[in-house]
């Protein structure tokens, strides 16, 4: 795909970035475990938060490839910076600019305008593959709706204000309406708890934590109304993931443009057998096949950043989006591995990125729906069926009977 001169300049000063201040942070963000509040600031100064945003509300108006662009460029050189781009540009951001009101559009823009990496609180302990399967309720009361129920592995508990929850929509009869979006600022929301954080293998400076809602209160004002309403409320919800999606596997398939960096100037300067092991074509075909898989990931990320979905959908269309993401998080873990495997024993050691981008990438077959159920949203296009995930679900949607299902 053809970059403008616009696109290879952005791309250009997220390198400069990423190649200097960003890289040298990344090891100690890793070791400390501390969210890097520095180079969030840095990131505000060269305006790669809140890209995306309309410039009615002081934003750039970037598409979501230019911010792929920078995403991979960062994501070279530290994993934890270039998941602050993503989710500062796409994912819950792009969701309230998307289906927001006018206020709340402002309201959100100003928080990550300001510095705010929003949190997108969809995965609940009961409820991971199976995101529609939440139980975190809304239960309407007068004008208002109270939130009660439990997130799990929210990336930024704790240092996130603003948080988009998906969660399941009651009347005040009690009937069941749908899916829901619904807006919290930590620190003005009563009933917004952060629990226990994970100790995670990799992204070690992101905290990934619970969050419980204790009849947290939710005014008419933040109420995000899915574009179909309640009733299709998680198909518009996670139609707008879908750019998150591309952004994950963007951040997997920079790590592993920046490995693979690595292990080509290791593989130019390192000597064994009197002879700078480059020179032997064992390593070739490796190089080879990591920068093959390298260039595909890159080619399916751009095509899903600049599609859009159907309907006229201001997102990218699913089965690129999934697809992208699969083939990119795959690749990624298999070209940092190799990458680590060409510096030998030094790849194994906290003195060389490698151990610690291996610890990253393995992360991207998993967040941002996993590979195994993309898989399943790809078949299901492939085939033209709904391919139901539960067992009832399935021999239905096959015009199967009671029976069938018992087999
Ligand atoms: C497994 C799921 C795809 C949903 O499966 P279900 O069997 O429960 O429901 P479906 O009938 O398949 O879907 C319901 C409805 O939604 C539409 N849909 C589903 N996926 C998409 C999509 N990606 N884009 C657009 N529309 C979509 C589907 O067509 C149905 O609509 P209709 O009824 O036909 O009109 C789903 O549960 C799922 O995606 N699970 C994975 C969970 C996930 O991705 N979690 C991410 C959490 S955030 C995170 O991990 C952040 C880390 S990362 O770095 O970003
Ligand atoms: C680093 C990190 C950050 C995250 N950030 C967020 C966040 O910010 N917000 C958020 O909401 N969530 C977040 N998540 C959660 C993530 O979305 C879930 O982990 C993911 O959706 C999988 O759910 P689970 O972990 O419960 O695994 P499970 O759903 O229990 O899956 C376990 C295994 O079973 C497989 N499996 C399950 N169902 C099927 C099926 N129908 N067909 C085939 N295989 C299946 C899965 O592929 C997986 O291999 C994050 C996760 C990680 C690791």
């Amino acid at each position: 795909m053809e970059l403008s001169s616009q696109q290879l300049a952005l791309k250009e000063r997220a390198a400069a970035l990423s190649n200097g201040t960003i890289r040298g942070r990344a090891a100690d963000i890793d070791t400390s475990r501390e969210y890097p509040w520095d180079v969030v600031e840095v990131l505000k100064a060269e305006r790669f938060m809140g890209m995306t945003i309309p410039p009615e509300y002081g934003g750039q108006g970037r598409s979501f490839l230019d911010t792929v662009l920078v995403i991979e460029e960062i994501a070279r050189s530290c994993t934890v910076s270039a998941r602050i781009v993503v989710e500062a540009n796409m994912g819950a951001i792009s969701t309230v600019m998307a289906y927001g009101t006018d206020a709340q559009k402002k309201r959100a823009a100003d928080l990550v305008l300001g510095g705010d990496k929003p949190a997108i609180c969809i995965t609940e302990p009961d409820a991971g593959s199976d995101a529609s399967g939440m139980t975190t309720r809304a239960d309407r009361r007068g004008n208002r709706y109270v939130l009660n129920g439990r997130k799990h592995w929210i990336t930024g508990a704790g240092v996130s204000r603003l948080h988009l929850i998906f969660a399941r929509v009651f009347d005040e009869s009690g009937e069941e309406l749908g899916v829901g979006g619904f807006l919290a600022v930590r620190g003005e929301a009563e009933g917004l708890r952060v629990g226990k954080r994970e100790t995670t293998m990799g992204l070690c400076g992101m905290p990934e934590g619970e969050l419980v809602f204790e009849d947290l209160e939710i005014t008419p004002d933040m109420v995000l109304l899915p574009p179909s309403g309640f009733k299709r409320g998680f198909a518009d919800l996670i139609n707008a993931y879908n750019s998150q999606r591309v952004g994950a596997g963007t951040v997997a398939m920079g790590i592993a443009a920046g490995a693979l960096e690595h292990a080509v100037a290791w593989a130019k300067t390192r000597e064994q057998f009197g002879r700078p092991i480059g020179e032997f074509q064992g390593l070739h075909w490796m190089l080879a096949d990591m920068q093959t898989q390298l260039t595909a990931s890159r080619l399916m990320l751009h095509a899903a950043a600049a599609s859009r979905g159907p309907g006229g959908s201001a997102f990218p269309d699913p089965t690129l989006a999934a697809q992208a993401k699969i083939f990119a998080s795959e690749a990624a873990i298999k070209i940092v591995n190799d990458a680590l495997q060409v510096f030998g024993a030094r790849g194994y050691s906290r003195e060389f990125p490698l151990e610690r981008m291996a610890r990253d990438v393995r992360m991207f077959t998993i967040g941002g729906g996993t590979a195994q159920v993309l898989r399943t949203l790809v078949a299901s296009k492939v085939l033209g069926w709904k391919l139901p995930q539960t067992r009832d679900g399935y021999v239905s949607s096959r015009g199967g009977t009671e029976k069938d299902r018992d087999a």
